[in-house]
C-alpha cells in the first residue's frame, strides 16, 4: 500500500513536470512565430498546472487507495518508498514539494512534520547529471584560445541555440558584444589558460524576448553574460545589448517580473548556475523566476522558519498609512510584509474578499513589467503567539476575525499574501532630500507608464500604494483596485454648466463605474509644491485623458510593447536597420508590432 501511494504521487509529479516542460519548451516555437499573445497566454496558463496536477493526484490517492484512511505507519512508509523512487530522479526537490502538496491535502495539520512530509529535503540536488546518451548538458563551454577566436566562438554559441530565424547581422552584434566584454575586462587583459564562455543550454523566453544566459571566466575573474535576442520589423533577429554585471542580472531576474519559460531537464543545475551569477539572490526567487513558483514558495517558507528560529523580535503592524482592505504586518528583522484581507470594508471600497483575491491573481498571471511586486499566497500559516505584538493581535481580531484561529500558543492565519517589504513612497518622500525626491517622482511616473504599456491601470495611484526598492525602483503593491486599461473609460471632466456646478463639492456630472478622470489625479497627488514641480515637468501627460485613450487604442489594436530591464541608452545601435520608431512611452520602447 505504501509503495502504491508513493508510486501514485510520483506518477502525478512526473506528469506535471512533463506538461510543464512541454509548454516551456514550446516557447521557442512561439518566439520564432512571433506569437506574442500565445507566449503571454502560455505564461498565464502554466501557472495553473501545478494545482491541477495536485488535485488529480489527490483524487487518485483517495479514490484508488483510500489514502485518507490509511494508518500513519503506512504514510511514513510511503515517504520512505518515495525517497527510494527518487534516487536517480532529475527533479527530486520539485518531486518532494509535490509530495508535500498532495499529502497536506489529505492529512491533518498535526501530522505536518518531517516524519510524513519533506519539511527538510531528503535528497541532494548537487551534481545531478543526465546520463542518457542523447542528453543535452545544462550548459555548454566554449574555449577560445585567442582574442580572434572569440568572435567565432560567440557566434557559434548563439548559432547553437538553433533559432529558426535569420539574424539581421549576427557578426555586427557579436562584434558589439565583444567590444563590451573587452571593455569590462580592461584593455590590456591577458587571456589565461582557463579562459572560457559558459552558456546555459536553453534560452530564457519572456514576452517578446529570448535571453541567452551565461558567464565569462578568465583567471580568477568571472562575470555574467546575458544577451537579449529580439525580433526586428522584418522578422529577423538581433542582439539588443549585453548585460555583464550582477546588478543587470538582478534586474533581469527581478521579483517584480513575469516568470521565464526555460526548457530544463535538471532545474536545480540551472539554479546553481544562476546563483553563481547572483550570489545574494535567494534560491527561492530563482525558482520563481524559472516558473517553478511552488518550489520558490517551499524554499521561501523554509527560509522563513529558519529566520524565525534565529530571531526574537515581534511581528508589528507595518509602518505607514493603514490599508482599508488589508491588515498589513511585518517582522522588522525580516524584509517581507504579510497581508490579510479584512472581513469588512469602508463604504468607498465596493469590494469583496473574492474580488480582491481575483485582483491579486490577475497580477500573478500578468506580466508585472518590473513594477508590480510578486506576492506569495499562503493558507493556514502558523505563528507563535508570543511573537505577535498586542497591537497587531488586536488589529487582526478587529478587522479580520474570520482569518484568525488560536491553537494553544499558536496563531493560525487562514489566508495571507507575503511580499517584499519596501519603503512606502509617501514615507520616502517625506524624508527625501531634493535630489532623492526628484528621482523618486520621476520613477513613480515611469512605473505608471510601464504598467500602462502592459495594459494595467493601478486604480489607486496614491503615493502610499507604491514602494521604493533597494535599487531605487518604484514598485506598485496595492492591487485591490487594479483594472485593465482596456476596461476603463478615460474621460475629460465636462465643462461646468453654470456657477453652481463650478462650486459643487461633489462631481455634478454622472460618473459610470469604469469612468476615470485623469485631470483630477493632481488633486490627490500634487499637494506638495516640490513634488508638483517635478511631476509636471516629467509626467504632466498622465493628467491628460488623451494620453490614456491613446494607449488604450494601441493596446486594443494588438500592439504589445517590450519592457526592457535595462536603460534604453544601452541598446546597441543597429546600422542598416529601419530607424526605431519613437518610444511611445519612456522608458519603454516599442521594438516591433
Ligand atoms: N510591500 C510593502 N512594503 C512595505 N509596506 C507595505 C507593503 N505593502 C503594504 N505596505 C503598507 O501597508 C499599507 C496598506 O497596504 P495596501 O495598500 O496593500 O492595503 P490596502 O488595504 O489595499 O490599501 P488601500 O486602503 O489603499 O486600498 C500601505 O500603505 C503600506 O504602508
Amino acid at each position: 500500500m505504501a509503495f502504491a501511494m508513493a508510486r501514485t504521487m510520483l506518477d502525478g509529479f512526473n506528469r506535471h513536470y512533463r506538461l510543464f516542460r512541454q509548454v516551456s519548451a514550446a516557447a521557442k516555437q512561439r518566439f520564432e512565430r512571433a506569437d506574442w499573445a500565445g507566449q503571454q497566454a502560455a505564461q498565464r496558463e502554466r501557472i495553473a498546472f501545478y494545482d491541477q496536477r495536485v488535485d488529480e493526484a489527490t483524487e487518485r490517492l483517495q479514490n484508488e487507495l483510500d489514502a485518507g484512511n490509511q494508518p500513519m505507519e503506512i504514510w511514513q512508509q510511503a515517504k520512505l518508498h518515495y525517497i527510494g523512487l527518487l534516487t536517480n530522479h532529475h527533479q527530486p526537490e520539485l518531486a518532494e514539494t509535490f509530495f508535500n502538496s498532495v499529502t497536506t491535502k489529505i492529512l491533518r495539520r498535526e501530522h505536518f512534520n518531517n516524519e510524513f512530509l519533506f519539511v527538510r529535503p531528503a535528497l541532494s540536488t548537487e551534481y545531478i547529471e543526465n546520463e542518457e546518451p542523447a542528453a543535452k548538458p545544462t550548459f555548454r563551454v566554449y574555449y577560445p584560445h585567442t582574442h580572434e577566436a572569440l568572435h567565432a566562438c560567440l557566434r557559434r554559441a548563439i548559432e547553437n541555440f538553433q533559432l529558426a530565424l535569420p539574424f539581421e547581422d549576427l557578426d555586427r552584434d557579436v562584434g558589439q558584444v565583444l567590444a563590451a566584454v573587452r571593455q569590462r575586462f580592461g584593455n590590456d587583459v591577458r587571456l589565461r589558460a582557463n579562459f572560457q564562455i559558459q552558456m546555459l543550454d536553453s534560452l530564457f523566453y519572456r514576452n517578446k524576448g529570448a535571453y541567452a544566459v551565461g558567464k565569462v571566466i578568465n583567471g580568477f575573474t568571472e562575470f555574467p553574460l546575458a544577451l537579449p535576442i529580439l525580433h526586428n520589423e522584418r522578422g529577423q533577429l538581433f542582439i539588443d545589448t549585453v548585460l555583464l554585471t550582477e546588478d543587470d542580472l538582478l534586474l533581469l531576474f527581478s521579483f517584480a517580473r513575469a516568470y521565464f519559460m526555460v526548457d530544463m531537464e535538471i532545474p536545480s543545475a540551472y539554479v546553481q548556475f544562476l546563483r553563481s551569477l547572483m550570489a545574494r539572490k535567494p534560491r527561492a526567487e530563482l525558482y520563481n523566476a524559472l516558473g517553478l513558483a511552488k518550489q520558490g514558495k517551499t524554499l521561501f517558507y523554509r527560509d522563513f522558519l529558519y529566520h524565525l528560529r534565529h530571531s526574537s523580535d515581534q511581528f508589528i503592524v507595518a509602518p505607514g498609512i493603514k490599508g482599508m482592505v488589508m491588515v498589513v504586518f511585518t517582522l522588522p528583522s525580516f524584509p517581507f510584509v504579510f497581508k490579510v484581507i479584512k472581513d469588512f470594508y469602508p463604504p468607498q471600497k465596493d469590494t469583496t474578499r473574492d474580488k480582491i483575491k481575483g485582483k491579486y491573481l490577475l497580477v500573478k498571471q500578468h506580466d508585472r513589467v518590473g513594477r508590480m511586486a510578486e506576492t506569495l499566497e499562503y493558507s493556514n500559516v502558523a505563528f507563535e503567539r508570543a511573537r505577535f505584538s498586542p497591537e497587531l493581535i488586536q488589529e487582526i481580531e478587529t478587522f479580520c476575525p474570520s482569518q484568525l484561529e488560536y491553537d494553544g500558543d499558536t496563531i493560525i492565519i487562514r489566508h495571507c499574501y507575503i511580499e517584499r517589504r519596501m519603503i512606502p513612497l509617501n514615507i520616502y518622500l517625506q524624508e527625501a532630500d531634493d535630489a532623492q525626491l526628484e528621482a523618486a517622482v520621476i520613477e513613480y511616473g515611469n512605473a505608471i507608464k510601464d504598467m500602462v504599456a502592459a495594459n494595467i491601470f493601478p486604480g489607486d495611484m496614491l503615493w502610499k500604494n507604491f514602494g521604493i526598492t533597494r535599487h531605487g525602483k518604484v514598485v506598485f503593491y496595492d492591487y485591490d483596485e487594479i483594472e485593465y486599461i482596456t476596461d476603463c473609460n478615460f474621460r475629460r471632466v465636462p465643462a461646468p454648466r453654470n456657477e453652481e456646478d463650478e462650486m459643487a463639492a461633489e462631481p455634478w456630472y454622472a460618473v459610470g463605474p469604469h469612468d476615470v478622470f485623469p485631470e483630477t489625479f493632481g488633486q490627490f497627488l500634487l499637494g506638495n509644491p516640490k513634488v508638483r514641480a517635478v511631476f509636471m515637468k516629467h509626467h504632466a501627460d498622465l493628467l491628460d485623458a488623451a494620453f490614456w485613450q491613446e494607449h488604450q487604442s494601441r493596446i486594443r489594436e494588438g500592439h504589445l510593447y517590450d519592457v526592457f530591464t535595462y536603460d534604453a541608452t544601452r541598446r546597441f545601435p543597429r546600422e542598416g536597420a529601419l530607424a526605431a520608431s519613437n518610444p511611445p512611452v519612456q522608458p519603454v520602447q516599442e521594438t516591433s508590432t
